[in-house]
């Protein structure tokens, strides 16, 4: 049992899933990228796919004629924002993309848009998004590497999105949570749900995620041993599956009172 105070995981079978500090992630993010694999193209491809059928599922049978708003930051996170927002875009929903800095895109989440500007998605500052009509936001801009409040652009699109009627669908962390601790140093996202990359952050607690689904981004278990995980995926044929956080400390005063 975790220490009190700190979230544990499981799955809808009551398996117990690791949880990771950010800079647990980030050693996750660099064995793979260094030694085990997958490559960082091929992450992004995969949390990108999976928070793409996330949105779908979201949105029902009408996602296809639904206004999909994507706003995406420059790293890592915006770059599975704008992943999505092509396989939306391919499929014929009406997406409109919003990166806070175009020019401040890393390789990868450059790469990313260049192939979603081979669709019919389209592109806009937050001040020319729509104001009503939208089905769902998802949030891209801000991952485990956020420092301190969100401001510039990245805040002006929390702020949008915050007043936006439409559910929000955040990738990995909402946007503005620290993944570690949890804390909101400043404004952050409110979502619907959460689809968090690999492992579940320590910082995902259950009155800051909405819903919080697991999504597979075929990281290997050698890269988990490597890391003194002690790993047993938990997808199964899934690719993405729902976790239940519960506070360890309830779990304790549980075991206690039976
Ligand atoms: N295995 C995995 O888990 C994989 C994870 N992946 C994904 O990558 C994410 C981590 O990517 P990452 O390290 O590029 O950082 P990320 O969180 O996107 O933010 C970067 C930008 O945010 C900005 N920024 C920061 N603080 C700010 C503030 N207070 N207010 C405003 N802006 C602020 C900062 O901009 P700057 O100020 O430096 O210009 C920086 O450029 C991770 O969460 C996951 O979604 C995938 O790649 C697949 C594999
Ligand atoms: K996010």
């Amino acid at each position: 049992m975790g220490t009190p105070g700190q979230e544990i995981f499981t799955t809808a079978d009551g398996l117990a899933v690791p949880a990771v500090t950010e800079e647990g992630m980030r050693e996750v993010d660099r064995i793979a990228v260094e030694d085990t694999g997958p490559a960082l193209f091929q992450m992004m491809e995969n949390a990108g796919r999976n928070l793409a059928l996330q949105a779908i599922d979201m949105m029902g049978p009408a996602w296809a004629s639904s206004k999909v708003v994507v706003l995406a930051g420059t790293g890592g996170n915006g770059g599975g924002g704008i992943c999505a927002a092509r396989h939306l875009a391919n499929r014929g929903a009406d997406v409109t993309l919003s990166v806070t800095r175009v020019e401040g895109l890393g390789e990868v989440p450059a790469y990313q848009r260049h192939v979603f500007l081979g669709t019919q998605g389209r592109e806009a500052s937050v001040g020319e998004l729509p104001a009503d009509g939208v089905g769902l936001v998802i949030d891209a801009l801000l991952g485990y590497s956020l420092k301190g409040a969100p401001r510039g652009a990245a805040l002006e699109a929390i702020r949008w999105a915050n007043a936006c009627a439409a559910p929000k669908l955040s990738l990995d962390v909402p946007s503005g949570v620290n993944s570690t601790t949890g804390d909101t140093p400043g404004e952050y996202i409110k979502p619907a749900a959460t689809l968090t990359l690999a492992l579940p952050k320590t910082g995902l607690k259950a009155h800051l995620t909405g819903d919080l689904i697991l999504a597979d981004i075929g990281i290997p278990v050698a890269c988990y041993q490597k890391m003194g995980l002690k790993y047993q995926s938990p997808f199964g044929a899934a690719y993405r599956v729902p976790l239940r956080q519960s506070d360890s400390a309830q779990g304790e005063r549980a075991a206690i009172s039976r």
